[in-house]
C-alpha cells in the first residue's frame, strides 16, 4: 500500500510514521478502470494520521495513535452526497443540463447546478432562460467539442470538451499540473512557533483541532469536505458565503456537519472580515483562482498581514498555467483529463463512481492543514498549501498502481450510516471515515440552515 505512504509524504509527513495506518481491504468498494479504491484510502488514511499526530502533539502522547481506514467507511464516505436523504428524500445530485452532450465531432460535458453558470451555459448558445434539454441538444450538435468548450467559459459558464488521456498529455496545462507535487507547500515566512493550548491526554474522544479557528470560504464539495472534517476534529469552522449566492441545500446538509454558517458581503464587510482574520488559526478558500484576491485574500497577502496563520487554497485545474483561472468541477475534470474515455470509451464516455477528486482532494486538503499546524508548533513561519483536482486527477492516471482486488466484500453502505435529527430535516448520511484510537466518530453538531449564524467565532 504505497500509495497511503505516498500521500502521507506529499503532506511532508515523517514517512517511519505511515506504519502506524492499517487497512481493511474490501473487493467492491469504489470498483473502477483506475485505482479508485486505492486512491480513497490513501487520502482518507493520510488525513487520520495528520489528525492522529496533531492529537498527540497537543496532548504530549508518547506515541501517536493507531489509525485504520476501512475500504468500507471510505466508499460510503465518497458517496456521502448520493447516500444523503433529507427526510426520506434523495437529493439530485446533477440538474438536467449538468452532463454529457453530442458535440459535431464528439462529446461535451457541462455543469449546471447553479443557477448563475445554467443561465450563462444558455447565454453562451444563444438560447433563452428557459430553453429545453432538447434545445440545447441541438445548438451543441453544430459545433465542434472544441468551440462549445471556449464558448462557453468566455461566457463565465462550464462545459469541458471529452479529451482521451494522450490529448490531456499534450495539452499545455496537463504539462503544468504533472510539473507540481500533488500538495504543494510553502512557508513563506520565519513567524514564531505556535503554541497551541495543550490537550489533556485522556480527553475522550481526542479532538486534535479543539479550539482552533477555521475561516471556511468554500462551496459545493471538494473544500467543504476538508472542512467538515476539520469540524469533525474539533476546530470551530465558520464558513461565510456570499450573500447573493446561496449554496444548493442538500450541498449544505451534505457538508455542513459540524459547521456554523453565515453570510458576509466581504466587500461592504471588510471590518468584520478583518476581524474574524485577526483570530483566525486557518483560512481555506475554494473560488475560482484569484475570484478572492480583490478582498485582500490572496494567500500570500494573507500571510503577510496575519503571520501565523495557514492558508489552503483547492482548485479545480491549479491556479497557473492557462487555465489556471478556470473554473471547475470534479465531473469536468474527469472528462478533460481522459478519465472519462478510460472509464468509458471515446465512443461513451463514463465517470468515476464517485467524485472521487473532489472527495480525495478534500481530504488530502484537510490531512494537509493539520500537518502544517503540527509543523507550525516545532518550526512555527506562516503556511500555504494548495491542491488541484486535475493534480489529483494525475496521480490518479498516473500516479497509483492498482492492486489486485482481494480482501473482504463489500456489501453495502448501510453500515457506515447514521441518523441524525437537525434543523434541514432528520438526514440520513454517511459517518465520519477519518478514524484514529481515541479520535471522534460523529460531528458535534448537525448542519444548520445556509447563513443562519453571524459571523464571529465562538468563545474559546
Ligand atoms: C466551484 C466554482 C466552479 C463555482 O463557481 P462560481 O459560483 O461562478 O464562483 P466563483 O469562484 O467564480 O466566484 C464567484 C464570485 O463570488 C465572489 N465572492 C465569493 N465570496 C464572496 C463574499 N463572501 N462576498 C462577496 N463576494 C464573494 C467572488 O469574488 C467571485 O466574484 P467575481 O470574481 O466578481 O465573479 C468555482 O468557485 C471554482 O472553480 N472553485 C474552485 C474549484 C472547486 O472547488 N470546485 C468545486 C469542487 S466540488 C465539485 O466539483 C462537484 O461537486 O462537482
Amino acid at each position: 500500500m504505497t500509495e497511503i505512504k505516498d500521500a502521507w509524504e506529499a503532506v511532508g509527513g515523517q514517512p517511519g510514521l505511515a506504519q502506524r495506518v492499517s487497512a481493511v481491504v474490501r473487493r467492491d468498494a469504489l470498483d473502477a478502470r483506475l485505482p479508485v479504491r486505492e486512491l480513497a484510502r490513501a487520502c482518507v488514511g493520510a488525513c487520520a494520521l495528520a489528525a492522529a499526530e496533531l492529537g498527540a502533539r497537543r496532548a504530549g502522547l508518547a506515541e501517536v495513535p493507531a489509525v485504520t481506514v476501512d475500504d468500507g467507511a471510505v466508499a460510503a464516505a465518497f458517496h456521502s452526497e448520493r447516500l444523503l436523504r433529507v427526510d426520506g428524500r434523495a437529493p439530485d445530485v446533477f440538474a438536467p443540463l449538468s452532463r454529457f452532450w453530442r458535440t459535431a465531432d464528439g462529446w461535451v460535458r457541462t455543469h449546471a447546478n447553479y443557477p448563475h453558470h445554467r443561465s450563462r451555459l444558455l447565454g453562451a448558445l444563444g438560447l433563452p432562460a428557459d430553453a429545453s434539454a432538447e434545445e440545447v441538444a441541438g445548438r451543441l450538435a453544430e459545433r465542434s467539442a472544441l468551440e462549445a468548450e471556449e464558448a462557453v467559459y468566455a461566457a463565465g459558464g462550464l462545459a469541458v470538451a471529452l479529451r482521451t488521456p494522450e490529448e490531456w498529455r499534450a495539452h499545455p496545462q496537463a504539462a503544468e499540473v504533472a510539473a507540481r507535487p500533488l500538495v504543494e507547500r510553502a512557508r513563506p515566512d520565519a513567524a514564531p512557533a505556535r503554541v497551541l493550548p495543550p490537550l489533556h491526554p485522556a480527553a475522550a474522544p481526542l479532538l486534535p483541532a479543539a479550539g482552533l479557528r477555521v475561516l471556511d470560504l468554500t462551496r459545493v464539495l471538494a473544500g467543504p469536505v476538508a472542512t467538515r472534517t476539520l469540524a469533525l476534529l474539533g476546530a470551530d469552522v465558520l464558513r461565510v458565503d456570499a450573500p447573493g449566492l446561496p449554496e444548493l441545500p442538500d450541498q449544505q446538509a451534505d457538508t455542513g456537519f459540524g459547521k456554523r454558517s453565515a453570510t458576509l458581503d466581504l466587500a461592504a464587510g471588510r471590518d468584520t472580515l478583518d476581524e474574524l482574520l485577526g483570530t483566525a488559526d486557518v483560512v481555506v478558500t475554494g473560488y475560482r483562482p484569484g475570484a478572492l484576491d480583490r478582498f485582500g485574500l490572496a494567500p500570500h497577502a494573507l500571510a503577510e498581514r496575519h503571520p501565523g496563520l495557514v492558508v489552503a487554497q483547492v482548485s479545480a485545474w491549479g491556479g497557473y498555467g492557462p487555465w489556471g483561472g478556470r473554473r471547475g468541477f470534479d465531473s469536468l475534470v474527469q472528462v478533460a483529463t481522459g478519465i472519462a474515455v478510460t472509464e468509458g470509451t471515446a465512443q461513451r464516455p463514463g465517470a468515476l463512481p464517485a467524485q472521487a477528486l473532489d472527495h480525495g482532494t478534500g481530504y488530502l486538503l484537510a490531512a494537509a492543514v493539520l500537518r502544517a499546524l503540527t509543523e507550525q508548533s516545532y518550526e512555527g513561519g506562516s503556511r500555504l498549501v494548495r491542491l488541484a483536482l486535475a493534480r489529483t486527477a494525475r496521480w490518479l492516471t498516473d500516479g497509483i498502481r492498482p492492486a489486485p482486488a482481494d480482501g473482504a466484500p463489500y456489501p453495502c453502505p448501510d453500515a457506515w450510516l447514521a441518523e441524525t435529527d437537525s434543523p434541514l430535516g432528520r438526514l440520513r448520511h454517511a459517518r465520519p471515515a477519518v478514524s484514529f484510537t481515541g479520535g471522534p466518530t460523529a460531528w458535534a453538531r448537525p448542519p444548520v440552515p445556509w447563513g443562519s449564524d453571524p459571523a464571529e467565532w465562538r468563545r474559546r
